[in-house]
């Protein structure tokens, strides 16, 4: 069918919001569904990135079905996010830990260190003078490894809320050429792009190799929708998912400003200021340019009033009204100026141009004659101060904003949008479609699906103007001297509001301490129990060593100990290189599970280059897909291991990690503690052949795995009915055997259960010891 629609999703701070448009720009229906945000302490906020997926799911579906469009005329689908929040990964692409909302502030700290570091890449930091927010990457990431060095060094990936969503949609992890100019400190300028230097300066070296290695532009097709992710969202698999980036920036191109001198206001709880330039610079009181962050050559300049919506709502609420509509009348009543009554606008501190976060907001200037309307309306004109402060601050520095394209809660207000454009004496825009960031979306998912030819094209056929709100001289002439009032009230407030901050701080890292202890505790009971639960689940289980079968009727062998109770069945594929045998590979592999479907087939490389077997395996019917760690293609690297064994899980198998009887368990723990395996395989024997004897320098080994781990521990080679109890007993759940079933005293029927009851035996003995062990710890 050809496709006549797109998909835009906004993945705001309190919801998501997917609108399914037409090619012209036309929204047919939206659908929200809302995230939950905890704040674990003053200045923190977190979000579970389990309710972005649901959430997007349920959005997605929603849309679909109120716009009543077959799923199969839609071309793409593209998602934004809220920027910078960051989120923690295990190699499944799994959070590790909650993310850290964009707003989360606990990295202060970190930041000074940021601002410190005296680095080239701080040049989007007001040319070098700062300072650097608490909300972006290099800060909240610095912040992980110094307060929680588990999670950073188990993180495979560091990224974005972005990307996250991405890699479930498509099974890719790729960064935004957007979130990472404006707030990772990458540089399309610079060779490579990434702060390899700050990096280095903050001993955040890791964190480069954690980050998505790929970084594509806006509206670049990151792949197709994955069978599951088509299944959660009803869209057709390999649906094409476009690249988005955050909200605001692709509110930009849903407001169609992507020309120099244009400037995009984006209203909500804060304002942001976003304008349009060809030419790259830097300066003091601005942030960015950010080169080709929003297309190629089209840079961006950025400025930001953290309280605006928020600080007009907040009054709302404090005189007890349900709307605005008494509030605007009344303050439309008092003339500009409001007879002597002058706010300031930085009730979260200020962002920009004093990034200061220590500022506060103020009421000033009050007299007993003064009504709500005179303070309602002062906050509003504090705001459009706030809003061409920054404008200052920008043409200063070369960038003069020559119409302002407005979207959001501020567009509501007449007399709101009025001021904004008296005071800043230039035209503010209003387009039909409100939902810029959901329209950007559906710009950019157009131009992947190939409907327009680009990004400019896209926005010509798709945005649509609606009314401009032009600025009255005289008006602005008057506003000019109540601004100078305004601007003076930063510098005399501040000594102020700094020494009350100090009094605060020392009061919360008070209080912080004594929290901290009391979760760490809870913290650690939490995963103790986690694990126990774990273990508990595991079976005992044993894997005939088909090393010993008949070859010439391996599918009856194999029938044979499936009936007799071998839960799975050892199939060793050796390849003659990294191991001096040559035995099984997928064609046979392929037959056996043809021959016997209920068959677990426990599959072991021997060979040296394992991640060319895997999609193979798959196919054929392996159920597990056990790799060395040594194996040259892996190299003792946890990074690799841990994304082949990814692999291996998303095509449905489980993945295990195999260690030689020389090889120290420690090479593998950080892979264990990531997550990334199911299985851990010990070999007892020299790899190769069946029949050796068992060597019992293999059972400390297993102790030590079991200490950190809760998956399946299974030891390979030399078992027999007379040592399986101790190796259970070590700590192993599962046992390969070979001769012992195949070619021993007792027949399959008699071994495999014989053993299965020395396993659970062994791990009932097991689980005795370690509770004395532990209950000994605690006296
Ligand atoms: O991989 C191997 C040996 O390299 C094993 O799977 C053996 O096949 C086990 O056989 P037995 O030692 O139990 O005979």
């Amino acid at each position: 069918m050809t496709a006549k629609y797109v998909i835009g999703v906004d993945g705001g701070t309190e919801s998501i919001r997917a609108g399914v448009f037409d090619l012209e720009g036309t929204p047919l229906s939206f659908a929200s569904a809302p995230y939950p945000t905890a704040f674990p302490a003053p200045g923190w906020a977190e979000q579970a990135p389990a309710d972005w997926w649901a959430g997007l799911g349920a959005a997605v579906k929603e849309a679909i079905s109120k716009a009543g469009v077959d799923p199969s005329a839609v071309g793409a689908i593209c998602v934004d996010t809220t920027c910078c929040t960051v989120v923690a990964l295990d190699a499944a692409g799994q959070a590790l830990r909650p993310a850290l909302l964009w707003m989360d502030m606990r990295s202060a700290g970190q930041a000074a260190k940021v601002a410190a570091c005296g680095d080239e890449a701080l040049a989007v930091n007001g040319a070098g003078a700062g300072p650097v927010s608490a909300e972006w990457m290099i800060p909240k990431a610095l912040w992980l490894k110094e307060n929680e060095p588990d999670v950073f060094e188990q993180a495979a990936t560091i990224c974005e809320y972005q990307d996250f969503i991405n890699f479930h949609l498509t099974g890719r992890m790729v960064a935004s050429v957007n979130n990472a100019s404006i707030r990772w400190h990458y540089s399309t300028q610079r060779p490579g792009g990434w702060p390899t230097g700050m990096l280095r300066k903050l001993g955040l070296e890791a964190l480069q190799h954690k980050w998505p290695q790929e970084v594509l532009p806006l509206g670049a097709v990151v792949g197709g929708l994955t069978a599951a992710a088509a299944a959660h969202l009803g869209l057709p698999e390999g649906l094409p998912v476009a690249q988005g980036g955050a909200d605001a920036d692709i509110g930009m191109i849903g407001l169609g400003v992507i020309r120099p001198g244009q400037l995009a206001l984006l209203t909500g709880s804060s304002h942001l200021h976003l304008g349009v330039t060809d030419k790259i610079f830097h300066g003091k009181g601005i942030w960015g340019v950010y080169p080709d962050a929003i297309l190629p050559g089209v840079h961006m300049v950025e400025g930001g009033q953290t309280s605006t919506g928020s600080a007009v709502a907040w009054y709302r609420r404090l005189v007890g009204e349900e709307g605005y509509d008494a509030l605007n009348a009344e303050a439309s009543a008092v003339p500009p100026g409001c007879e002597g009554v002058v706010c300031l606008d930085h009730f979260q501190g200020n962002r920009t141009p004093h990034t200061d976060a220590l500022s506060r907001g103020a009421i000033t200037g009050l007299t007993l004659a003064h009504g709500r309307g005179h303070v309602f309306r002062a906050l509003i004109e504090s705001i459009c101060y706030g809003t061409e402060h920054i404008f200052e601050a920008m043409r200063e520095n070369g960038f003069a904003p020559t119409s302002v394209t407005v979207a959001g809660g501020a567009t509501r207000s007449d007399l709101w949008l009025q001021t904004h454009a008296d005071v800043s004496n230039v035209p503010f825009i209003l387009t039909k479609v409100a939902d810029a960031p959901a329209l950007g979306c559906a710009i950019l998912a157009a131009v992947a699906a190939g409907l327009h030819p680009d990004v400019p094209a896209a926005c010509a056929a798709m945005v649509h103007q609606d009314r401009v709100v032009m600025p009255d001289a005289q008006r602005h002439a008057q506003y000019r001297q109540h601004y100078a009032a305004y601007k003076a009230l930063y510098p005399a407030l501040k000594p102020g509001f700094h020494s009350a901050a100090a009094a605060r701080e020392a009061e919360a890292q008070l209080a912080a301490a004594a929290n901290g202890a009391q979760q760490q505790a809870a913290q650690q009971q939490q995963q103790q129990q986690q694990q126990q639960q774990q273990l508990e689940a595991l079976h005992s289980i044993v894997s005939p060593s088909i090393l010993s079968a008949d070859f010439a009727n391996l599918a009856r062998d194999v029938r044979r100990v499936v009936d007799a109770g071998a839960e799975w069945v050892h199939v060793d594929v050796f390849d003659g290189v990294f191991v001096p045998n040559l035995t099984i590979g997928p064609p046979v592999v392929k037959s056996l599970h043809k021959n016997v479907p209920d068959a677990f087939l426990d599959c072991h490389l021997c060979t040296v280059h394992p991640e060319n077997y895997v999609e193979e395996l798959a196919a054929a019917g392996a159920a597990q897909f056990t790799f060395h760690i040594e194996a040259p293609g892996i190299d003792f690297s946890c990074g690799a291991a841990a994304a082949l064994a990814a692999r291996a899980r998303a095509l449905g198998m489980l993945a295990g990690i195999a260690l030689k009887p020389e090889t120290p368990v420690d090479s593998i723990l950080p892979l264990l503690a990531a997550g990334a395996v199911d299985t851990v395989l010990l070999l007892a024997v020299r790899a190769g052949f069946g029949g050796q004897k068992f060597n019992p320098a293999v059972l400390p080994k297993v102790a030590a795995v079991r200490a950190a781990f809760g998956g399946n521990i299974i030891v390979d080679g030399g078992i027999t009915l007379d040592n399986a109890r101790s190796v259970a007993e070590a700590g192993a759940n599962a046992l390969v055997a070979g001769s012992t079933v195949f070619a021993g005293k007792e027949p399959p029927e008699v071994a495999v259960p014989g053993l299965v009851e020395l396993i659970a035996a062994g791990r009932t003995a097991w689980r005795s010891a370690s509770a004395a062990a532990a209950a000994n710890g605690r006296q």
